[in-house]
């Protein structure tokens, strides 16, 4: 019999560790009547302090019924299943039962996703041949809650089991390593991507599949007491079968609905947040997940994103002109006091159904329900599948009648953008071109999302006439965080109290902050703090500004400068640079062009 513990070399005699696996001689680990306890007790024959160098025997024996392991010559250092010290010290239930994977076991194929905590790469597993996704996560391995942050995601996919889930496969790191990837099934499109497929329209019975699949992993979710919190197209994965999986829970959390224990409302990408989430609400249930699958319907429907505010303020005003501004009561309700909200001066008349009056009223009669303002009213996923809409023709189509397509991510979408960009760039460098503000909007909605994961430095945000904030009562403060808002014992929750709000931001939500600040919605906010690396926001993660326009006249060729494009993937410094030196260019050929005057 054999004891896999989770203890290392530096582990002393004596010291508790946890039992990961038991094994018989022939390696089965199904042991009948064997049954371990949490912890057990770490011994070394002969009795010493382990040395990674030394051959020890190593003996654990659990507290409870006294099973022994015994490893015959084996080193300390080898008995070490492999996770690394920075990992099970911090977060040992998080791969308790499951051995590392080794890298060199993978063959990296491409990249295929950058997410704002993670690079995804198409994989070979070289063991078994097949195709998988490699998520590398970003973390700092010294900063536990760093560490615990990241784990989190381990544990809520391992409770989770179901064909319209992502499933983690394993896990690939090493004892000395810093780094972790997640091991998932590969999965060729993701719904953004495949929904930007040129000349690609869902039908009906298309989107009724799709959404059937959405609200069937969703309910397993929720049922397993997991709130996803961060639903949107790119989140969602579809196989060469059509078969769709909720991926990423990288934002997710367990949650106890009896006793609806306080959550951070700083989660969801800005599109598909709840009204309640940009209030500042911190207790709050599946209604969130609900909220952002009705955005999502909705966009499927409609073939654009319903709701793609820039800012807060816009996206609360969006939300409140669709969907009809509150109730007294509901400010009332309110969690966080009235004072703390940005109220609508005027008052706007629901109009989901003028909005929408193209759809069948199956479908329109589930977004009404879904984009309820007030989250109890949203029903459930479980609920939500028995709903007309899915009992009314034409009926739900296979997922292996949906679409083939070439792979397509939103990655790939972005990758396309991007070389757009830098043609139009090396076009526009030329004199006599100039950098028009027609040539900005080609970033389209993906520089719109990527602005739903981004904050601003600068002070000013230009929003749309028709959104702009001066129609908002502005007696009003901040949605969600910053130092007055905390101070004033607003939203200052964490998950289970394991994220300091202050410290560890949702890099994903933080950076959506474009306008909202103590002086009203033009202020600058104060530099967020990536929550599973510890560092400023801006080091790591796309950020989106615009600056004044910069015009420089020479006489033959006239140059301008637009000021900073907003960049699908610039970090903030890289973008100062790169303004920084079509300055100089500019200033240079001015130059140029006086002295050959002269
Ligand atoms: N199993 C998979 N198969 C194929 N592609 C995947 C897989 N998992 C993730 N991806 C791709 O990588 C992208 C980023 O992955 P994921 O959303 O899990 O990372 P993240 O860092 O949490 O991202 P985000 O900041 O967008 O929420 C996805 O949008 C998807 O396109």
């Amino acid at each position: 019999m054999c004891v896999h513990g989770l203890y290392t070399p530096s582990s002393k005699e004596g010291q508790s560790a946890t039992v990961a696996k038991v094994a018989d001689d022939e390696g089965n680990t199904e042991v009948p009547n064997v049954q371990l306890k949490e912890k057990s007790v770490i011994g070394f024959d002969p009795p010493r302090k382990p040395s990674a160098r030394h051959r020890l025997k190593i003996w654990i024996s659990t507290r409870h019924n006294g099973i022994t392991g015994r490893y015959g010559n084996k080193s300390a250092e080898h008995a070490n299943i492999g996770w690394p010290d920075w990992l099970v010290n911090v977060a040992p239930e998080a791969v308790q039962g499951w051995q590392p994977l080794q890298v060199d076991s993978f063959e990296k194929l491409s990249k295929i996703g950058q997410g704002t905590y993670s690079s995804v790469y198409k994989a070979r597993d070289l063991r078994t041949g097949k195709v998988v996704a490699l998520k590398k996560v970003r973390f700092v391995s010294t900063d536990p809650e760093s560490v615990r942050f990241m784990s989190r995601e381990i544990s809520v996919l391992r409770k989770l089991n179901h064909p319209n889930v992502i499933k983690l496969e394993g896990i690939v790191t090493s004892s000395v390593s810093q780094n972790l990837y997640l091991v998932f099934e590969y999965m060729e499109h993701d719904l953004v991507g495949l929904a930007a497929t040129p000349g690609l329209k869902f039908t009906e019975p298309q989107v009724k599949c799709l959404f059937q699949q959405i609200l069937s992993g969703l309910d397993h979710c929720h049922s397993n007491g997991v709130l996803h919190r961060d639903m949107k197209g790119s989140n969602l994965l579809i196989d060469s079968n059509g078969v769709l999986k909720i991926a990423d829970f990288g934002l997710a959390t367990f949650y106890d609905p009896g006793t609806q224990q306080p959550l951070t409302s700083r989660v969801a990408t800005l599109w598909y947040r709840p009204p309640e989430l940009l209030l500042g609400a911190t207790r709050y249930s599946v209604g969130v997940d609900m909220w952002s699958t009705g955005c999502i319907f909705a966009e499927l429907l409609a073939g654009k994103p319903i709701m793609p505010g820039r800012t807060e303020v816009e996206q609360i005003h969006k939300i409140f002109k669709l969907c009809g501004s509150p109730s007294e009561e509901y400010w009332q309700n309110l969690e966080v006091p009235p004072t703390g909200v940005i109220k609508p001066r005027c008052q706007y008349k629901r109009c989901i159904a003028e909005n929408f009056k193209d759809l069948p009223p199956s479908a329109l009669g589930l977004i009404d329900n879904l984009l309820a303002l007030e989250p109890e009213t949203r029903g459930t996923a479980a609920l939500t599948l028995q709903s007309d809409f899915f009992r009314t023709e034409p009926l739900a189509c296979s997922p292996s009648s949906l679409p083939k397509c070439p792979p397509s991510k939103e990655y790939d979408a972005r990758l396309r953008l991007e070389e757009a960009r830098r043609e139009r760039k090396a076009e526009s460098v030329r004199p006599g071109i100039e950098n028009t503000r027609k040539n900005r909007s080609a970033y389209g909605p993906i520089n719109s999302k990527r602005l739903a994961h981004t904050k601003t430095k600068f002070k000013k945000v230009n929003l749309n006439p028709e959104d702009d904030p001066s129609t908002l009562a502005t007696q009003v403060q901040p949605l969600g965080f910053d130092s007055t808002w905390n101070n004033k014992g607003g939203n200052n929750y964490t998950d289970n109290g394991e994220v300091p709000a202050r410290k560890y931001r949702s890099a994903r939500v933080a950076n959506s902050i474009v306008s909202r600040t103590e002086g009203g919605p033009d202020m600058l906010q104060p530099e967020s703090t990536d929550m599973r690396n510890g560092m400023p926001a801006s080091h790591n993660r796309s950020t989106g500004a615009k600056v004044p326009m910069v015009k420089y006249k020479g006489k033959k060729s006239k140059i301008h400068y637009s000021g900073l494009l907003i960049k699908p993937d610039g970090n903030l410094d890289v973008v100062l640079r790169e303004h920084e030196r079509n300055i100089q260019e500019a200033v240079r050929q001015t130059r140029l062009d006086k002295s050959r005057e002269l």
